[in-house]
């Protein structure tokens, strides 16, 4: 029990019915549409902010009219929520201070860099296709309350009409996630500033108390994971102090993406008034929860509609849950399981899928409803929602019946066998693909994506819209790969790619070739800052009805006389950036996906494409936040891509590609999948991952990304053959590989040639070494 005494406060009006978070990229993209337009210089600060204000206007009035109990805010941002936390506490470094922008303009520095001052590192946040800013703190950092966004947003709201719940990053959270500052003390730990970090987290509470507020949500989902002794205690301390601040707000503290573990009963011997647990990914919390007597003054939210997926809810199992919650807690109230920042706003627009399966989605829109059903049956009985509960328990029957069951793919499954997943010995393949490849030491490639320019996305704008044949669409595809075959000659790289011209994306773009996919033409998620993503929709089982690349690929192979590797995206990030059905194990979604890959690699091999790259930049996403799961993960995981990959002779070289993720935890697994090259994101680490790979003795082919493609800067020669030095330290020249860290899709031609170059002419000089060196 907390020994500090809560300063007594009237009771706050009980929450009722509420969602984590909502989207915030408008309907139709508009605040991508206005920030790039303000990047570019199109629009000034006034019209950007404008666009800001209707969007949250929208989500809050419409929030209202929905029915909410409570209405979150404070959820919109113009970039990322955890650089919007930074800023607020004071938290920027220098470097972007230094410019002498104004705030708005200070903000976009931090995120996208400028000029020498490099952007704060972006990674995955939690296990999801979203990405935040990590804040960057050390021992000299300062706190202060510098930036009042929450209570002014929480005034534009009353102003409308709308009382709001501001939705604030929690303090532990937010240290865990921040990391250590350059110039700071190997043994520095973010979290260790807690004691300097809780007096603004206190001045802010009191801020929102005097403003009004009544509640306010500290998000914590650092604690879905597993945590140290430290880390709990750290969270007990914060808890006890944020309790005991005169008049503030009643406070909620959210914990999703899995169940929060110890960190529940933690909380539950702390002041706060209510917490928000996840029941959808952490379903066994409602056994924690039942053993937590702290709970019996205190409000839960039962985390009951998916804020992750997009299926409908199963309206009497939510029910069962809140029910057995009720003999536990003080009260008890209807909640997404996570915010709805990962699904899309409003299914009914979505008019070409097919009905069927559109009856079984939910989107933001529909979520809410649920909620509002489900809290209206909690407190007022089932009979008086009815009709509601039968006809969604039909839909639902309707779903687990259908399921587009191919019996055809089922079989082919269970006739797998071990040797479906192995190819022979590597020191096999290598010297049969050198025989055929005849390829040099520090040979260079690219990653496959080349700039989608305006026109390519124009042209399948206008066929999309029916204003331009298939024909004429292909005949321009095609002229852009001749384009980037020829540029990729010019620049004198040794393996080269199609450039991916004719995906929209490197996962939606498959998904609309396979059976069991439904794509969404408004299905707009954010991924990070301005950029989103339309995830499809895995509703059954999965099959390649035609080939899908083959004809790109071998008419770009056809072009020229150098390899041409074939590019195709591995089926754990297919699962990882799709919406997946719930109602088989995610191991036997994966092999579906694998088996239709493995029918596209074999194809591409026959039709004369000597080496094939299969992405897996979401391999340690999906990852499991808690230890426990991970082995199973990584088994299924590996299981998947070499079911895709291993069907092929021992002269064709399978490369893989993985981004955006610190290597450590699925070294072995990237070692597991046994393909002949990785390309891996190195660049900004300064090649740590080289170092990794050689302690657990991987003795394949590595190409360490030599090239930052996340940001607009172009790298000088000397630095590119200061990269290619450090990994020739590290690894033989025979197998190192000189590429850039990912994809060039997001880039533009200006920046891409140089840097291309530069990229070949260190591969040249380290070649050079080498030679003389013999
Ligand atoms: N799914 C996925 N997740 C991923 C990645 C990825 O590549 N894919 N990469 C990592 C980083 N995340 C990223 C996410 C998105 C983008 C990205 O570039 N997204 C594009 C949209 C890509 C797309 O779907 N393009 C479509 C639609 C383009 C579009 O907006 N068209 C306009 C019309 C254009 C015109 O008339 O000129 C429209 O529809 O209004 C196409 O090319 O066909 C964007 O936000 O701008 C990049 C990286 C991790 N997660
Ligand atoms: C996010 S990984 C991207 C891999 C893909 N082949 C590309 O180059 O775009
Ligand atoms: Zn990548």
């Amino acid at each position: 029990m907390t020994d500090v005494p809560t300063t007594p406060r009237p009771a706050p009006t009980p929450l009722g019915s509420t969602v984590l978070g909502y989207p915030r990229i408008g309907r139709d993209r508009e605040l991508k549409r206005a920030v790039e337009a303000y990047w570019a210089g199109r629009i000034d600060q006034d019209e950007l902010r404008r666009v800001g204000a209707s969007i949250r206007s929208e989500t809050w009035t419409g929030l209202l009219e929905a029915g909410l109990g409570s209405v979150p805010g404070n959820t919109f941002s113009y970039y990322d929520q955890v650089l919007d936390t930074a800023v607020m506490l004071g938290a920027v470094p220098d470097r972007f201070r230094r410019l002498g922008l104004d705030p708005l303009d200070t903000y976009f520095a931090a995120a996208r860099g400028r000029g020498d001052a490099a952007p704060l590192e972006m990674t995955k946040w939690f296990d999801t296709n979203y990405h935040y800013l990590v804040p960057e703190l050390g021992p000299d950092t300062e706190f202060s309350l510098s930036d009042d966004k929450p209570v002014a947003e929480y005034r534009e709201a009353r102003a409308l009409g709308v009382t709001t719940r501001p939705v604030v990053l929690g303090p532990v959270t937010f240290l865990l996630l921040a990391k250590r500052a350059e110039d700071a003390p190997e043994d520095f730990t973010p979290l260790s500033l807690l004691d300097r970090l809780l007096p603004v987290y206190e001045r802010l509470l009191t801020e929102l108390g005097e403003a009004g507020v009544e509640w306010v949500q500290l998000d914590e989902p650092a604690f879905a994971a597993d945590r140290s002794e430290g880390d709990l205690a750290a969270l007990r301390a914060a808890y006890d102090r944020l309790s005991a601040v005169a008049n503030r707000p009643a406070l909620l503290v959210a914990g999703y993406y899995g169940d929060l573990g110890p960190a529940l009963g933690v909380l539950a011997d702390t002041g706060v008034e209510a917490v928000a647990v996840d029941l959808v990914a952490g379903p066994s919390s409602v056994d924690d929860l039942t053993g937590l007597s702290g709970l019996r003054t205190k409000t839960v939210l039962a985390g009951v509609v998916d804020g992750r997926n997009i299926w409908r809810t199963d309206l009497d199992a939510a029910l069962g849950a809140c029910a057995t919650l009720l003999g536990v807690a003080g009260s008890v109230h209807v909640s997404s399981s996570a915010p709805l920042l990962h699904v899309p706003y409003d299914v009914r627009r979505e008019t070409r899928i097919d009905p069927t399966v559109r009856s079984w989605l939910a989107f933001a829109e529909q979520k809410v409803a649920e909620v509002v059903l489900l809290e209206r049956a909690l407190t007022g009985g089932t009979g008086e929602v009815a009709e509601e509960l039968a006809g969604a328990r039909e839909v639902l029957a309707g779903r687990s019946s259908a399921a587009g069951r191919n019996h055809q793919v089922r079989a082919q499954i269970d006739a797998l066998r071990p040797e479906h997943r192995t190819r022979g010995d590597y020191e096999v393949r290598a010297k049969a693909q050198q025989d055929k490849l005849g390829l040099p030491p520090l040979a260079t490639t690219t990653i496959g994506s080349f700039p989608q320019t305006d026109d390519i996305r124009r042209a399948r704008a206008l066929r999309r819209a029916g204003r331009l044949s298939e024909d004429e669409y292909r005949r321009r595809m095609r002229i852009e790969i001749e384009r980037v075959i020829r540029f990729q000659e010019d620049i004198g790289l040794d393996v080269l790619v199609h450039g991916e011209p004719e995906r929209n994306d490197m996962v939606q773009y498959f998904a609309e070739h396979l059976d069991g996919f439904a794509a969404t033409e408004h299905g707009w998620v954010q991924s990070y800052g301005s950029r989103c993503v339309r995830p499809p929709i895995l509703h059954g089982d999965v099959s390649r009805p035609a080939p899908i690349t083959v004809d790109w690929s071998s008419y770009a192979q056809s072009l020229t006389d150098r390899p041409v590797k074939g590019m195709l995206t591995g089926p754990v990030t297919i699962l990882a950036w799709s919406f997946v059905r719930d109602d088989q194990p995610l191991a036997d979604t994966a092999a579906q996906v694998a088996l239709a890959l493995r029918g596209e690699v074999r194809d591409l091999e026959a039709a004369g494409l000597r080496v094939i790259q299969v992405d897996e930049p979401a391999l340690r996403e999906l990852l499991p936040l808690r230890a426990a799961d991970r082995a199973a993960y990584l088994s299924w995981a590996v299981d998947a891509f070499r079911l895709a990959t291993a069907g092929v002779s021992d002269g064709t070289q399978i490369h893989t590609h993985l981004c955006y993720s610190e290597f450590g935890d699925v070294i072995e697994a990237i070692d597991g999948l046994d393909a002949d090259v990785t390309t891996i994101e190195a660049a900004r680490s300064r090649m740590e991952v080289l170092a990794d790979l050689h302690e657990i003795g991987y003795r394949r082919g590595v190409g360490p990304g030599v090239y930052d493609i996340h940001s607009p800067r172009v790298p000088a020669v000397e630095e590119v053959t200061g990269l290619v030095e450090a990994a020739l330290a590290a690894v033989p020249g025979q197998r190192l590989w000189i590429n850039p860290d990912c994809g060039l899709k997001t880039r533009g031609y200006p920046e891409v040639e140089p840097a291309l170059r530069a990229l070949v002419s260190a591969s040249a000089t380290a070649r050079a070494a080498l030679a003389g060196a013999e």
